[in-house]
Formats: structure tokens, sequence, C-alpha cells
């Protein structure tokens, strides 16, 4: 495309250069331009990306996109743009053509659960026939291959890249996490969804949203978009969790499109009944309209059994069949750190999960609880550079459900982790009740201690980094791997 063909789609913008240059590429990152890119800067929260348009120049950048009064050598094309996040969003999904209108895309948003949803889906859509990409927190996947991620939903400009790759590859459905921050920054510009799903909203990002009032109304942004104007897809479908007590109201009340609600407790188009949570798994049966479909699962836990709920009707809304999805999702296997087990042949158990919000811990500790034959170890921490706010409430609710509670680091980012721990104690302390706490910094050695003190038919949870392989420290990030680190505590162990 050329560069006159790609202005015409913006505001006020001032052109200065050749317009008349083909351009390849457009990237936000200096590090990625290769030849005929178009560089697009970027006033991040940390650097300016105005600064790096020497860089970009050198590795081949032939345009430049700015708010500023930038100089740069005369066949170097500079667009100047009021605002640049509008122009983003105009000028990328444009540039690529509109691949978010093209597939067919499932977003799914909520505090908890988007991961083992996004999951769970892709099983489904690829057992009925279609080719399936993912879009989330751990890994971009192109049916079977994989790339890797840096946000749960990239910015407009890799978002666009990666959906246009999905499309030249055939893919037929996009199932993405969104993010609250994606919908705050309208990182999805140029995306359509057919249908949304909503899990749940509780206590996170506050360091972000402020108030939860606007956490909620940032998620409520995703169903709003269902019925935005000049919408090209029709038969949109919103998939929301009606039990959710703090954003069902507010989600639903952006809903203007076909709406399936799903839950537990009150009375949801699609119902959970009889619901029996085991070690082995999770069963029940689903009342949707006359049919009544009895679930036998492997994975376990109340938590679960929402996502599954909200995964059958966003399978029904896209028209598969109740046959299909029950025999695909008795099949389906724990996602990657996500309750995850840890088998080494010892007579305790060993779970890794990635609950990093006081309702996913909460929750997490609760269906260990229920399994437990005898104590519950949790290893738990919080992340810096984020919601402090959630720092003393994990680590009450940590005391009050387990019986040894060792805190220790998750990601202490820029900030000192003594300061995070004793934000953490200040939940921990007032709320034990005889049982045992520690505060061990080194995750590792916290891991290890958890491992030692760990007895015949115990539980040892190890939550808030599930499938992370890293762990980030002042000082940069160094290979961390929950898992990693358990099995060589357990093997330790049984080896004397
Ligand atoms: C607050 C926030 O969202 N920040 C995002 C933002 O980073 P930033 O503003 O700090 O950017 P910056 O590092 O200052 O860089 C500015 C510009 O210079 C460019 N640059 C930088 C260095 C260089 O050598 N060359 C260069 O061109 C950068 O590419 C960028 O365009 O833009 C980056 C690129 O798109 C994002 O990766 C980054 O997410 C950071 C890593 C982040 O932690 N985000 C979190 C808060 C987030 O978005 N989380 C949500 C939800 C998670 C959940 O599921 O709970 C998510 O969707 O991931
Ligand atoms: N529906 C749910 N309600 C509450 N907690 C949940 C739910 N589903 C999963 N969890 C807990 O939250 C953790 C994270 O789950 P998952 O990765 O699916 O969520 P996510 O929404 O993708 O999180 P993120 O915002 O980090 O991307 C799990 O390991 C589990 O402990
Ligand atoms: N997507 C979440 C992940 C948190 C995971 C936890 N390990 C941490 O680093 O706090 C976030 O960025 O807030
Ligand atoms: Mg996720």
């Amino acid at each position: 495309m050329t560069i006159e063909q790609l202005v015409s789609v913006l505001n006020n913008v001032e052109v200065k250069g050749d317009v008349n240059k083909e351009i390849e590429f457009i990237t936000h990152d200096s590090r990625r331009v290769r030849k005929n890119t178009l560089f697009v800067c970027i006033c991040g929260t940390r650097v300016d990306g105005n600064k790096f348009i020497p860089q970009a120049i050198e590795a081949g950048a032939c345009a430049i996109m700015t708010e500023k009064d930038v100089e740069v050598p005369a066949d170097i094309t500079v667009i100047k743009v009021p605002n640049m996040r509008e122009a983003m969003e105009l000028a990328v999904p444009y540039f690529y053509d509109y691949p978010g209108k093209k597939m067919r895309m499932i977003g799914v948003t909520g505090t908890n659960g988007k991961t083992s949803s996004t999951y769970m889906l892709r099983d489904i859509l690829r057992k009925a026939g279609y080719k399936v990409g993912v879009i989330g927190t751990i890994k971009i996947m192109i049916e079977d291959e994989e790339m890797p991620i840096h946000n749960t939903t990239p910015d407009v400009i890799d978002l666009q890249e990666i959906l246009d790759k999905m499309y030249k590859q055939n893919i037929d459905y996009v199932v993405m996490e969104v993010s609250s921050h994606a919908l705050d920054m309208n990182r999805i510009a140029g995306c359509e969804y057919d249908t949304a799903m909503f899990t749940n909203l509780t206590q996170d990002h506050l360091d972000y949203h402020k108030t939860m009032e606007n956490y909620a109304l940032a998620k409520a942004k995703l169903f709003d978009s269902l019925s935005a104007p000049n919408l090209v897809k029709s038969n949109k479908n919103a998939v929301i969790n009606l039990d959710d007590e703090l954003g069902s109201k507010t989600m639903i009340e952006h809903t203007k499109c076909n709406l399936i609600t799903y839950g537990i407790k009150n009375d949801a188009v699609l119902k959970a009944e009889n619901v029996e949570i085991k070690a082995s798994g999770a069963s029940f049966d689903v009342k949707y309209k006359d049919d009544c479909v009895h679930f036998d699962l492997k994975v376990t836990g109340m938590f679960n059994v929402y996502n599954i709920l909200g995964v059958i009707g966003v399978a029904l809304a896209e028209k598969i069949s109740f046959d299909l999805i029950k025999e695909t999702l008795e099949a389906f296997e724990a996602v990657a750190g996500r309750f995850e087990l840890v088998r080494q042949g010892q007579d305790f158990s060993v779970i890794v999960d990635y609950a990093h919000t006081p309702d996913g811990l909460e929750n997490v500790l609760k269906t260990a609880r229920e399994i437990a034959k005898k104590r519950l170890i949790v290893v738990f921490g919080c992340g810096g550079d984020r919601d402090r706010t959630k720092r003393p409430i994990m680590g009450r609710i940590a005391a009050q459900l387990a019986d040894v509670v060792i805190a220790t680091s998750d990601n202490p980012r820029t900030e000192d982790p003594e300061f995070i721990l004793s934000e953490v104690e200040a939940g921990v302390l007032p709320a034990l009740h005889g049982n045992f706490h520690e505060k061990i910094t080194d995750r590792r050695t916290a891991i290890f201690r958890a491992i030692e003190l760990a007895q015949k038919d115990d539980i040892v949870l190890i939550a808030g980094k599930g499938h992370e392989n890293y762990q980030i420290l002042k000082t940069g990030t160094i290979h961390f791997d929950d898992k990693e680190v358990a099995i060589e505590a357990i093997r330790g162990k049984i080896n004397g």
C-alpha cells in the first residue's frame, strides 16, 4: 500500500515527503523494522518511541508516523498526526484490510478464566473441523504453530499483524482473550467479534483502572462492540455469567444482541445442576432449553464448572452440537499451569496454579481444600508494579484457607521484594488462627521448604505463576519455572 493510500483514512494529517512509496510493514518497535517499514512512534510509559527514529531509519524505515515535529533525512516521509492512538486504530486495520472482520472472532473477557476458556474453545472448534487461531496470555497459536506473546491482548499494530498472518493461513476461527487494558486502550480497533464471553469481575488491576466501576466499564466495551455502528457481520452473541455479582448486570446492560446467560445459582438460560467436585474431576448436568446433558470432566473446581458453562454457551451460539461439545470437554485435560498436578510418585499432591488475584486464590484454595485429605500448604506471592491493594487481601485469604502459608516473591519487577512481602504479611498475620506461616523471599527456597514440610496426603499448592518460566526482578528477568523447581524438590525429597 502506498503512503498516499494509507493516509487517506486519517484525519487532520500533515505529510512531508514522497507519498508514492510502498509501505510493506508497520511496527512501533525499532527492533523489528525492516526494509520499507512505516515506523510508528509511541510515547510509552517508559520511553518515547521518537527516540528510536535513527535506529528505525538505519534498519530500513522509509516513513515515520509521529505526533511530534521531528528532524529526519529528506528521503524519509513524515506523517504527523494529532492523536497517535486514533491514527493507529484507523490506519493499521486498513493496511491489513481488516482481517479481524473476515474470520469468525470469539472474544473472552473477565478477571479470571479467560485462558482456560479459550483453550477449551480451541479444542471444540478444531474437533468440529475448523482451523483455529488463539491469542492469549501463554502464547499465540495458529493451528499447531506457536509464537511467543508479550501481552495477553497485543497492541493494535501487533494484533493486526497476527490476525493478517492467521487470515493468510486460512484460519476460520480466532479465539482470543480480551483484557481490560486492551479494551480501555482500544487495542481491538478494527476487529469485529461474533461471540463475546464474560467470565467474572473481581478485584485486579486497580493500579490501572482505579475503581471497580471503571474496570467493569472497560470490560463492557467488548459487549458494546457487538452492536457498534457500521458492523459488517450480523447475528452477534453475548455469553454472560449471571452468577457474577459485580459484573453481570453491567455486561447485560451493554448487550444489544442475542444473550445467553449461564450460571448455577441464578436462573440462567444455560444452567448447571447436581454439581459434584472431586479430585478426579467435576461432574454436573447442563440444562439448556429442552436439553439436559450430563458432563463428567477431568478438570475440577467450581471455577472450572463456570468456565465450562461459558464455553458451552459460546459453542452452542456458534452452532456446534451438544454431542461434540460433551465429547471434547470430557476429554479436556488441564491447561499448562492451571490446577496442574506435578506427579513424581510422591505420597502428597503438588499443584501448580496461576491464581494471582484474590478471587482466583480463594477459588483454588477452596477447591484444594475440598479434595485435601490432610493439610493444605500454600506458596504464593504478589506481583510488583501491579495493584498493591490486592496484596493484604490475598494474604488474608491464604491465612484463612491454608494450614501452612509460605509467602514469597512473584515477579517483584522494579519494587523491593521485601516491601511487597510486608504488604502481603499485613493481611496474613492478623488472619492466622494457629496455622503456620513463613516468609521466604527467594521463591526457589520457598518451594523447597513447602515440599520439605509436606507429609503423606498433604496438598502443596504453588500459586501465582502457573505457566510462566521467568521471574522478573529489578536486575532483569531470570529463568524460573515453578513446575521444574517443584519436580527437583520432590525428587530430592524422595531420594533423600
Ligand atoms: C501499561 C502498558 O500496557 N504498557 C504497554 C506499552 O508499553 P509502554 O507504554 O511502557 O512502552 P515503552 O516500553 O515505554 O515503549 C514505547 C515505545 O518505544 C518502542 N521502543 C522501545 C524500545 C526500543 O528499543 N525501540 C522501540 O521502538 C516500543 O516498541 C514502544 O512502541 O506498550 C507495550 C507494547 O505494546 C506493551 O507491551 C506494554 O505492556 C506492558 C508490558 C504491560 O505490562 N502491560 C500490562 C499492564 C497489560 O497490558 N496487561 C494486560 C492484561 C493482563 C491480564 O490478562 O491480566 C494485557 O493485555 O497483557
Ligand atoms: N472462572 C474462574 N473464576 C475464578 N478463578 C478462576 C476461574 N478460572 C480460573 N481461575 C483461577 O485463576 C487462574 C487463572 O486462570 P486463567 O489463566 O484461565 O485466567 P485469565 O483470565 O486468563 O488470567 P489473566 O488475566 O492473567 O490472563 C487459574 O489458575 C485459577 O486459579
Ligand atoms: N496478566 C497478569 C498476570 C499476573 C501474573 C503474576 N505472576 C504477576 O506477575 O503478578 C498481570 O500482568 O497482572
Ligand atoms: Mg489469561
